[in-house]
């Protein structure tokens, strides 16, 4: 029984108690509410809960039409609230593991408590009979995956087209969502006690809003660490292949540095617009870390492996400072992976030459600096 989230909705207000978990069931206290969640005054905002009905009302009944995008955990259909606000609502399937169920109660649980401009925010969720939905601001450009790794429709293909209809993302803005990346990790690892690891940081989980500025989404998997240095924890592995850092796939060691590696791997799909597992390439060129290690560090092949979409974009001098803070990210020790502080801190100076981006360290929204949990939150025994 610990730690205290809030949760507000426009006829009842609520705050979690002991919003827990023990083994495999909850623990709850107070009077209980839909997801055993006490019913008591409120705190600060927070998410509002919401009917399936109001729900099914703002999707127009979970049309395909409103489908944005399909997960492991279920759809994602864009909606629209009573009040008129845009949102993607995602209707998570319950296996009859009831595996949905505990990424459902994480990602409530977490979003609930944190709150950065870096983080996509959770204006609500719906836990009514059966149906579980969590419902996130809308990000209008999508996912990062979507716009380095489209997927051609097949139609398209036959015509010979080659690429999305999208206009590839820029140099610049491709530094901005990489410095944005960043701070959403910080704030998970460093402004966050015990530190939040994601544990499934990878493109798809990098969402767009109306200007390309980057939010980190997906915290149904994410582990709270220990009050121990990188904050570590042994769990089942979890993840994405070709972003699992090679400790945590091996020995399910899980550290912060383990997301600092998953973030490396975003970066050099930033910088080749390649994917990181491609079994179409030639021998050699299939996982992108190994191929693009021994590039990183040598000038004249670093600055062959960028995308061509980005040619005549850069300077070489940039490039070869985003490519060594990669090849930190990578590095096969954990211990000799930067923090994310760093990380930022080094991206500062490269992205303030661009007058488009904003690189002040203090972000355009206020950050709430300090969350601190429970460590027993979101500790799902995954
Ligand atoms: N807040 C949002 N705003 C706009 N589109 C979204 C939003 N959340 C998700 N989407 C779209 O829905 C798609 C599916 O999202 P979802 O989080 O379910 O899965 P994923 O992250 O792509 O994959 P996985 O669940 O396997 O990690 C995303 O790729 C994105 O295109």
């Amino acid at each position: 029984m610990q730690q205290y989230s809030t949760a507000v909705w426009p006829r009842r207000t609520l705050v979690l108690i002991g919003f827990g978990w023990c083994g495999t069931g909850c623990i709850y206290g107070g009077r209980l509410g839909p997801l055993g969640l006490a019913v008591v005054q409120p705190r600060s905002r927070g998410a509002q809960v919401f009917t399936y009905r109001e729900l099914e009302r703002a999707t127009d009944g979970f049309g395909e039409g409103n489908v944005l995008g399909r997960g492991a955990y279920g759809v994602v259909f864009r909606g629209r609230l009573g009040d008129g606000t845009p949102a993607a609502i995602k209707r998570l399937q319950l296996d009859p593991r009831r595996q949905g169920e505990r990424e459902f109660r994480v990602e409530v649980d977490l979003l609930s408590r944190m709150h950065s401009p870096h983080l996509v925010g959770l204006l609500g969720y719906c836990a009514d009979q059966s149906h579980r939905l969590l419902v996130f601001e809308f990000m209008p450009n999508g996912s990062l995956k979507g716009h380095l790794h489209p997927v051609i429709p097949a139609v398209d293909v036959a015509a010979g087209e080659q690429r999305d209809a999208r206009p590839t993302l820029d140099w610049q803005t491709r530094l901005g969502i990489a410095l944005d990346c960043a701070r959403a990790l910080e704030f998970l690892h460093e402004h966050t006690s015990p530190a939040v690891i994601h544990r499934d940081f990878n493109c798809s989980n990098v969402l767009l809003d109306h200007n390309y500025r980057a939010r980190v989404s997906d915290f149904g998997t994410a582990k709270v660490g220990s009050n121990k240095a990188n904050g570590q924890v042994v769990t089942r592995v979890l993840g994405t292949t070709g972003y699992l850092a090679p400790e945590y796939a091996s020995t399910g060691k899980l550290t912060t540095k383990s997301d600092v590696y998953s973030y490396g791997v975003v970066l050099l799909e930033l910088l080749t617009g390649r994917v990181p597992v491609d079994t179409q390439r030639p021998p050699g060129q299939h996982v992108l870390v190994s191929w693009a290690l021994p590039r990183l560090t040598n000038r004249e092949r670093l600055v062959q492996m960028v995308d061509p979409a980005l040619k005549g974009q850069f300077a070489v001098k940039d490039l070869i400072q985003v490519a060594a803070i990669a090849a930190m990210c990578i590095q096969t020790k954990a211990e000799y992976r930067p923090l994310m502080t760093d990380v930022v801190q080094s991206l500062i100076p490269i992205v303030k030459k661009s007058p488009s981006m904003s690189c002040s360290s203090t972000p355009a929204r206020p950050l709430q600096h300090v969350v601190y949990m429970s460590p027993a939150a979101g500790s799902n025994t995954s």
